[in-house]
């Protein structure tokens, strides 16, 4: 499994965004995307899913099992957007309804997508929450998003996200709204999730410290392009671009480090 962006170009309301971006993601990969703020790391992950702003116009392809994802009817991309493309985003309240139990959120969503039944969705449920590491998990399945630190409240987000056993899951900013101390962890789960399923992840962060952790691939973007890419340890001792090498400049020396 593979997921082949080529040349992919946005305009929204004639404002170029994204103006050529090519990455490629594969199975059992982390593939890191940096760059600063505005760069279009968030345009280029919400271009996988088809949820692009309205008044946007896209060029060149996404390739996923044979398919080119712009050019799926709204109903085959939906189908594909939540099914086998997954998402988690900075804030676990965008994708956690605060007045349903973590439980029901889990099982509504393999109930529609997967057609099983209630027993059957109930013990993949609390085998997700013990995947993504919630103590108790059979008690957590009753139990309400509120009633969860920020940090757990992003491992239930992550096992929404793996319900209906994705192929890519697109990860903006996971950890950017998490305390310091839970951050690692976070990242420690998705690592392990890639390898153990096969994921091909795309790890969205500014932070080119956070993702250095955890990244097989890095790609760093700026002003709507990529302009640099390669293996995490390539790209991060030896930048070939100005840009990378100046956002590898700002990081703490101790990270620098510790992190190649
Ligand atoms: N809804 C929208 N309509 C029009 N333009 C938008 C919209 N959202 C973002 N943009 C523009 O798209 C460009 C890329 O934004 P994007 O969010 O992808 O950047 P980013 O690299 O993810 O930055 P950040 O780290 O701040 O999220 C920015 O110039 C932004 O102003």
């Amino acid at each position: 499994m593979s997921l082949r962006i080529t040349d992919l170009k946005v305009d929204i309301h004639g404002r170029p965004i994204l103006k050529g971006v090519s990455l490629d993601l594969r199975a059992g990969q982390v593939h890191g995307l940096a760059g600063e703020s505005g760069s279009g790391k968030t345009m280029t992950g919400l271009a996988v899913l088809g949820l692009l702003p309205h008044g946007a116009r896209t060029s060149g392809a996404i390739d996923f099992d044979g398919r080119n994802l712009l050019d799926l009817p709204p109903k085959e991309l939906n189908r594909v957007r939540g099914g086998q493309i997954a998402m988690v985003f900075q804030d676990p309240a965008t994708s956690l309804h605060p007045m349903l139990t973590v439980g029901r959120q889990l099982t509504e969503h393999m109930r529609h997508h997967l057609g099983l039944g209630r027993a059957e969705a109930r013990e993949r449920a609390v085998e997700l929450l013990g995947k993504v590491r919630i103590p108790g998990a059979a008690e957590a399945f009753g139990r309400y998003p509120h009633q969860f630190s920020g940090g757990m409240r992003q491992r239930i987000a992550i096992a929404v996200a793996l319900a209906c056993s994705p192929k890519v899951l697109i990860a903006d900013e996971p950890t950017t709204a998490l305390d310091v101390t839970v951050q690692a962890g976070i990242l420690r789960l998705l690592r392990g999730l890639c390898d153990e399923l096969g994921l091909a992840v795309l790890l969205v962060t500014h932070d080119l410290g956070v993702m250095s952790a955890v990244a097989d691939e890095v790609s760093v973007m700026k002003d709507g392009l990529v302009v640099e890419t390669g293996p995490r340890g390539r790209v991060l001792r030896e930048p070939e671009h100005p840009y990378t090498r100046a956002l590898l400049d700002s990081l703490p020396e101790s990270v620098r480090e510790e992190r190649t």
